[in-house]
């Protein structure tokens, strides 16, 4: 039965905590070649693009200087002007003066004079006309920016040799409006332009490419960079070969805590029963104390599951929990009342008025057997009905039909009935009203705040006053301090249980106890 149940449940959880953390890693590492080759091409495409404007910068400055010479632009004077000029700008190899785009005369040597300028392949915006590829006679190849007759030229290849460019990237100039690129390296597809928009910068992935454009806002210039996705899957390798193993690792431990708890879990109800056979629960009893007096009332039977050192195998109300969930609440219910019918005569015989009260669970309540029970508890030689509380809590309420209905039952016996934690349930006051019970019990939580700043403390005070309207007695649980049960007392509360008078203790201590006191 057991397996049957924790196998697919082991199954799933080892699929998970491998599966998960694999994909996560995956993912991650996918996400993070992603986010730093999308940094390395915004910040080739910054470079890139920071030259362009450069030049661009140093060729609108020389044609204005250009255009105020006095002397004509091809005359020994002039051509010495120029030279002058070409060398005050570190981008730009020549200056010149064109003519039917042929080069007049430039700051070369009068060799490069009458060259073609070999075709402007567009004009820009500020009606600056760009040939790309342009000869001037020396074999080499420049761009040149033709305005107003007057040309700069620079060397394409200064824009993108970039010191850290790496292997694998691509990088390159081109005109934001129109024509092909003026400078670069690699990949190139005029079809990006596409894919910026209105933008001025985008990033994307195009086929086999990660490209970054950025616009200038000066010129109608755009630099680009692009990295191969083999570049990225290859770097989102290296990042998964890290992170896939600490994955796998944290989910391994994931796993083992995980199978651990459900082993444990899977396990409980076949270790309480053997519990329950094997008569391994006792019962504590923590007295239940008249405030005004100091005089014990009561006592509340407590659950407990020793251990052979003294300490307790699980807590009772984790122990309750698992016996409701597993079904062998009524088994552990029956268990306690055959415990209290050997135990609660020697306590009625020294304490006739007194009481013992018991916790009965919501599923308890809703049992009709729990009546019989209660019945055979009472016809015990020693116990009577009015030496018998029975301390429900407010989750009992669930169904307030059933549950209404068996606290008149068992009230019709002669056993009294409190609610147990009040406040911490969900059904409020109004069930107060309509359930007819004897004792309202209120919760430590209400308790430690009695005294202090805090709001609920308020709270605590105010189901004081509701429960004596309703004319129920009041029972304040978790006393740790004189001051708590002094205010509790000033405020009407009539009992208290906490350990500020004594813990829950084997019925043959308590009795001693209250024989020497
Ligand atoms: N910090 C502090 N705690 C105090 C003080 N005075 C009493 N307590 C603890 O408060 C709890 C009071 O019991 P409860 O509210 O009925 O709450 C009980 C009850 O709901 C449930 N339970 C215990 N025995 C049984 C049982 O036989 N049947 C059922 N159905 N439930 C039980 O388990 C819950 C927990 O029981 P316990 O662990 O024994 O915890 C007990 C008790 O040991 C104090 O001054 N300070």
């Amino acid at each position: 039965m057991r397996s049957r149940k924790t196998t697919p449940i082991a199954v799933a959880i080892t699929l998970l905590a491998v599966g998960l953390p694999v994909l996560a890693a995956l993912w991650l590492a996918h996400r993070e070649s992603r986010s730093e080759a999308s940094a390395q091409t915004q910040f080739m495409a910054g470079e890139v693009l920071g030259r362009a404007e450069g030049m661009a910068d140093q060729a609108m400055a020389a044609y204005r200087r250009m255009r105020a010479l006095t002397t004509p632009p091809c005359s020994d004077t002039g051509r010495q002007q120029m030279i002058a000029i070409a060398l005050d700008y570190s981008y730009l190899k020549a200056v010149g003066h064109v003519a039917d785009d042929r080069v007049e005369c430039s700051s070369f040597a009068p060799g490069g004079d009458g060259s073609r300028l070999g075709g402007f392949a567009y004009t820009s915006m500020s009606g600056v006309r760009i040939a790309p590829r342009a000869d001037l006679g020396t074999g080499k190849r420049f761009l040149v920016l033709e305005k107003d007759d007057f040309v700069a030229a620079a060397l394409p290849e200064v824009l993108v040799d970039l010191p850290f460019n790496r292997i694998h990237i691509s990088s390159g100039v081109f005109g934001r409006s129109a024509g092909p690129r003026l400078a670069g390296n690699g990949t190139f597809d005029p079809a990006w332009r596409e894919r910026l928009g209105q933008a001025h910068q985008a990033t994307f992935v195009d086929g086999d490419n990660l490209v970054t454009i950025r616009v200038s806002s000066r010129y109608d210039l755009a630099g680009y960079s692009a990295i191969p996705a083999t570049y990225l899957h290859a770097r989102a390798v290296a990042f998964a070969l890290v992170l896939v193993p600490i994955g796998l690792l944290l989910g391994g431990a994931g796993a083992l805590a995980s199978l651990y708890l459900v082993r444990k879990r899977a396990s409980l109800p076949a270790v309480l029963r053997t519990a329950l056979r094997k008569m391994e629960f006792v019962l504590h009893y923590q007295p239940i104390v008249e405030l005004a007096s100091g005089r014990m009332v009561g006592a509340e039977a407590l659950l407990r599951w020793p251990r052979h050192d003294g300490s307790q195998v699980m807590r009772p109300d984790a122990v309750i929990r698992v016996a409701e969930d597993c079904g062998l609440i009524r088994r552990l219910t029956v268990y306690v009342l055959a415990q209290l019918a050997t135990e609660a005569p020697a306590f009625i015989r020294q304490h006739p008025d007194g009481y013992i009260s018991i916790n009965l669970s919501p599923s308890d309540l809703h049992d009709e057997d729990i009546l019989e029970q209660l019945r055979q508890l009472i016809e015990t030689p020693g116990i009577a009905a009015r030496n018998l509380v029975v301390e429900i809590t407010e989750h009992s309420f669930l169904d307030p039909t059933r549950a209404s209905r068996n606290i008149t039952a068992i009230r019709a016996l002669g056993i009294r009935v409190a609610i147990d934690d009040f406040g911490t349930g969900f059904s409020g006051l109004s069930h107060l009203a309509t359930l007819k019970t004897d004792y309202l019990k209120i919760d430590k939580v209400f308790v430690d705040t009695i005294g202090t700043d805090s709001a609920t403390s308020e709270v605590a005070l105010h189901i004081v006053r509701i429960a004596h309207s309703l004319g129920l007695t009041v029972i304040a649980e978790g006393i740790e301090s004189r001051l708590q049960a002094d205010l509790l007392r000033e405020q009407g509360v009539e009992y208290a249980q906490g350990w500020l008078f004594s813990h829950a203790q084997p019925m043959e201590a308590l009795l001693r106890g209250q024989a020497a006191a």
